[in-house]
C-alpha cells in the first residue's frame, strides 16, 4: 500500500465554457507527501482535485502518477481514492459492509474482503462499530468509516475534499491529529483540499496556495509563512503586514512589528482598535487622520489597516487607546520583497 509514488500535474487546466477554473498549473508532489491545496472559494482547488481523481476531464494538460499518464483513465483505474466532503455511506449497509463494498464489486471472496475491511476498521479505531448502520454514528465516526472505505481500494494517493469542514471545532482538531497519524502509518500521498490556512499549516508538508486557477506559491508550510511570495499569499495566510515602499511592496510579520512614540522614526500610524487575544494583543492601525473605529460599519470602511501583534505582558505595561498616534517600526531583516 505504501509503494512510492510521485504525482505530477503538467499544464493542467479546466475551463467551463468561458470560465477558467484552473489555468494551466504545474505541480510535482514527492511520494508520501501530505499536500494541501489551499485557497479561497472559487480558486480552483476542488476542480484540481477532481481532475486528479478522474471525476473531471481536463481541458488541457496531464496527470501523471509514478510516471504513468493517468489523465484519461477512469477513477477506479488510476490508483487514487477520494474521500468526499459528505461521507456518502450506504445507509442500509452496516459499517463493515460499507467498507467491504468495493471489494464485493470486484468479486473478492467474502471472508477475504471482510478480513481486509476489519483490518482497516481497526486502523481507524472503528472495529467496535462494525455492525452498526451509518445513521447510528457521529460525524467523526462516519468520517473514519468513509476513510476506511476509500482505503479498501488500495490507492496510491488519497484525495480528501474539505474532510474536516462538517465537524465542530473541537472534533476538527482531534481529526487533524488522526489524519496525521494515518498519513504516517500508511505512508501514501495525501492531497487535501481546504480553505483554512490553519489546517494547511498544521497538516501539510507541501502547501499549495491557489488564486484564480493559478498556483501563487508551493512550498513547505514554514517557507510559505516566513517568505510569502506574493501579496495575495501574505494576506491569505494572515499575520503579515504589506507595505508599499519606493522599492516595491514588502511583507513583514505582524509579530515582528513594534510600536514607538510618534516622534520616533517609522511609519506614522494611528490606533484604530485593540483586540485582546490572550497570549497576544492585536493593535489595528490606520494612517493618521483616519477615523478610529466606532461601530461595525466603520470596520469595512477603512481597509488599509496594519496590525502589530504584541506579547500580552508588553502591551499591558503600556496600554493603547483608539485614536492614539504612534510610529510603526520593523527591522530591515524582517522585511522581504513581494513579487508582482
Ligand atoms: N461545473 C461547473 N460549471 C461551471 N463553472 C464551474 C463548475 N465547477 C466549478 N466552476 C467554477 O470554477 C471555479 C473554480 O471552482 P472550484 O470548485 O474548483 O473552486 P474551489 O476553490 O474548490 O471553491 P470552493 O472552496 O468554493 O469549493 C469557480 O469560479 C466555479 O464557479
Amino acid at each position: 500500500m505504501s509503494e512510492p509514488t510521485d504525482l505530477a500535474l503538467t499544464g493542467l487546466s479546466k475551463h467551463y465554457g468561458e470560465a477558467v477554473a484552473v489555468a494551466g498549473i504545474d505541480l510535482a508532489m514527492p511520494a508520501g507527501a501530505y499536500c494541501c491545496l489551499l485557497g479561497p472559494s472559487g480558486c480552483g482547488k476542488t476542480s484540481t482535485l477532481r481532475m486528479i481523481a478522474g471525476h473531471e476531464q481536463p481541458t488541457a494538460g496531464q496527470v501523471l502518477l509514478g510516471g504513468r499518464d493517468i489523465t484519461r483513465l477512469s477513477p477506479a483505474e488510476r490508483g487514487t481514492a477520494m474521500m468526499f466532503q459528505s461521507y456518502a455511506l450506504f445507509p442500509h449497509l452496516s459499517v463493515l459492509d460499507n467498507v467491504a463494498f468495493s471489494a464485493r464489486m470486484k468479486g473478492v471472496a467474502r471472508e477475504e474482503r471482510l478480513a481486509q475491511a476489519r483490518a482497516l476498521l481497526d486502523l481507524v479505531a472503528m472495529q467496535p462499530y462494525a455492525q452498526r448502520l451509518p445513521a447510528a454514528l457521529s460525524g467523526g465516526q462516519q468520517q473514519r468509516v468513509a476513510l476506511a472505505r476509500a482505503l479498501m481500494t488500495r490507492p496510491r494517493v488519497l484525495l480528501l475534499d474539505e474532510p474536516l469542514s462538517a465537524l465542530d471545532p473541537f472534533l476538527r482538531i482531534r481529526m487533524r491529529a488522526e489524519l496525521q497519524r494515518w498519513h504516517r502509518e500508511l505512508g501514501m500521498t495525501f492531497v487535501h483540499v481546504t480553505h483554512s490556512q490553519e489546517e494547511a499549516m498544521a497538516l501539510a508538508d507541501l502547501v499549495v496556495v491557489m488564486n484564480h486557477g493559478r498556483i501563487e506559491q508551493a512550498g513547505p508550510p514554514r517557507e510559505v509563512f516566513e517568505r510569502p511570495r506574493t501579496e495575495f499569499v501574505a494576506r491569505f495566510i494572515g499575520a503579515h503586514n504589506v507595505f508599499a515602499t519606493p522599492g516595491g511592496r514588502i511583507a513583514v510579520r505582524s509579530d515582528r512589528c513594534t510600536l514607538a512614540a510618534p516622534e520616533e522614526n517609522g511609519l506614522a500610524v494611528q490606533v484604530r482598535a485593540v483586540e485582546y487575544q490572550g497570549q497576544q494583543v492585536l493593535v489595528h492601525l490606520v494612517p493618521p487622520g483616519d477615523q478610529p473605529a466606532t461601530d461595525e460599519a466603520d470596520d469595512e470602511a477603512t481597509p488599509p489597516a496594519w496590525v502589530a501583534s504584541l506579547p500580552d505582558d508588553l502591551y499591558h505595561r503600556q496600554p493603547l487607546e483608539p485614536g492614539q498616534r504612534l510610529s510603526l517600526r520593523w527591522h530591515e531583516a524582517d522585511a522581504h520583497l513581494l513579487v508582482g
